[in-house]
């Protein structure tokens, strides 16, 4: 099935793109019905059904309004317009076509009836309920004048009895077909509104996915993502990468003495510091419980290092709690990504320099040794995945 995505460029020049080219569509269907009307038209013209005159002028007056409004449309001028088609007013001119068809067309002009509730049903798909009563109502009005003009004026063939025959008939079409379009508008409203709702519950819902509540953070999931992202750009770039697992210290102490809460402000004052602290690139997520998970792209272990030794001095001194008086450290094991190695064999790296950063007496940051690259093809995490134990250069935090 051909897509809209897939029409060829020179179709696109005629349809454009983006949201005009849905409006651009619409305007096409009405120029369709125009189109079917004038080959009615020009038939009943060759078989003296009316008039050459009538005709042209008729065709003259379907082709600019098309003309006008595919302009409009297609230009993108309509765009700053609630219904950007301009159904409305386009609606209202076709049926002022429709009823002078009506007063020119002569002994067949009843045959034109029918066209009113098309201009109605066509725009119905775009109007909201109270514009399709009033397009209805403004047939209605057109009709009774143009038959008060032509009973007025004492057109041949014309009656007053025909012209409320006619006037009936439309009446009672345009009126049912008002209230269908009616139903169908508000059936469109609602059902817009519902995937407007749908849209924002998807977006909360991906979110909520993502996100530690806590913290704001990204979460373990969000975060294996980010990384698994990162390890299958550097396999093509070569570029540095480190990771590095934050964990706060002592933070049962916290808990116990200060309570629950405390230790979640702790948590959350960690990471509103952090963030402010890293650069666009880096990406910190709360890999569980009181341990976090940076990652920083582009830099090398000993540019990486700074940073983190930067992020714990800072949270080092910045008191946090409500009486501005609780000092909690951090210690920090950092690993940078050895081209061939699995993302688990590189956590763990990390995970061993920062146990051996809290053996080391805690508040510092420690540089796992980077082992020597087995393979530029990509390994993609396998949780069962074991290396053998990976070196850990101690280094102390302070030279
Ligand atoms: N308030 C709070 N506490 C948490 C949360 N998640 C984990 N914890 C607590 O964090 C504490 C972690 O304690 P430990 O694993 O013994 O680590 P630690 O006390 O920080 O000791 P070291 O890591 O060795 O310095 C536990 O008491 C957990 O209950 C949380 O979301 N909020």
């Amino acid at each position: 099935m051909t897509t809209l995505r897939s029409i060829p460029p020179r179709v696109t020049w005629i349809t454009g793109s983006g949201p005009v080219r849905r409006h651009v569509m619409f305007c096409l269907g009405a120029g369709m019905i125009y189109g079917m009307t004038a080959a009615i038209m020009a038939h009943s013209a060759w078989l003296g059904l009316i008039s050459t005159g009538v005709f042209w002028l008729l065709l003259g007056c379907m082709a600019a309004t098309f003309l006008l409004f595919f302009t409009l449309v297609r230009s993108g001028w309509s765009q700053r317009f609630e219904d950007p088609v301009l159904a409305f007013p386009h609606g209202m001119v076709s049926i002022l076509i429709i009823v002078l068809a009506y007063v020119l067309i002569g002994e067949y002009r009843g045959d034109t009836i029918i066209l009113l509730a098309q201009a109605v049903a066509v725009a119905m798909f775009r109007l909201r309920p109270r514009q399709c009563l009033l397009l209805g109502g403004w047939a209605a009005l057109c009709v009774s004048l143009a038959q008060f003009g032509l009973v007025w004026s004492g057109a041949p063939g014309f009656s007053w009895q025909r012209g409320l025959t006619h006037f009936t008939v439309s009446a009672v079409s345009l009126m049912a077909l008002a209230v269908v379009a009616m139903w169908i508008s508000a059936m469109r409203v609602r059902i817009s509104r519902q995937a407007d709702e749908l849209r924002q519950t998807l977006v909360q819902a991906q979110a909520l996915a993502t996100t530690d509540m806590l913290t704001g953070l990204l979460n373990r999931r969000a975060m294996t993502d980010q990384l698994e992202a990162e390890l299958a750009r550097v396999s093509r770039s070569g570029d540095p990468v480190c990771v590095a697992l934050i964990d706060i210290d002592h933070f049962k102490k916290v808990n116990d003495h200060y309570g629950h809460r405390m230790g979640d402000e702790v948590l959350r004052a960690f990471a509103a510091l952090a963030q402010g602290d890293l650069r666009q690139v880096d990406q910190l997520g709360r890999w569980g419980g009181e341990e976090f998970l940076l990652m920083m792209p582009h830099v090398d272990a000993t540019q990486a290092w700074v940073a983190v030794e930067r992020l714990r001095n800072r949270i080092a001194a910045h008191p946090m709690g409500d009486s501005g008086t609780l000092v909690v450290t951090i210690s920090a094991g950092l690993a940078q990504f050895s081209p061939g190695e699995s993302l688990d064999r590189w956590i763990e790296r990390a995970d061993q320099a920062l146990y051996q950063a809290k053996q080391a007496g805690r508040n510092r940051t420690l540089i796992a040794e980077t082992p020597p690259a087995t393979t530029s093809t990509p390994v993609p995490a396998q949780p069962t995945a074991r290396g053998p134990a990976p070196v850990v250069r101690l280094q102390p935090s302070s030279p």
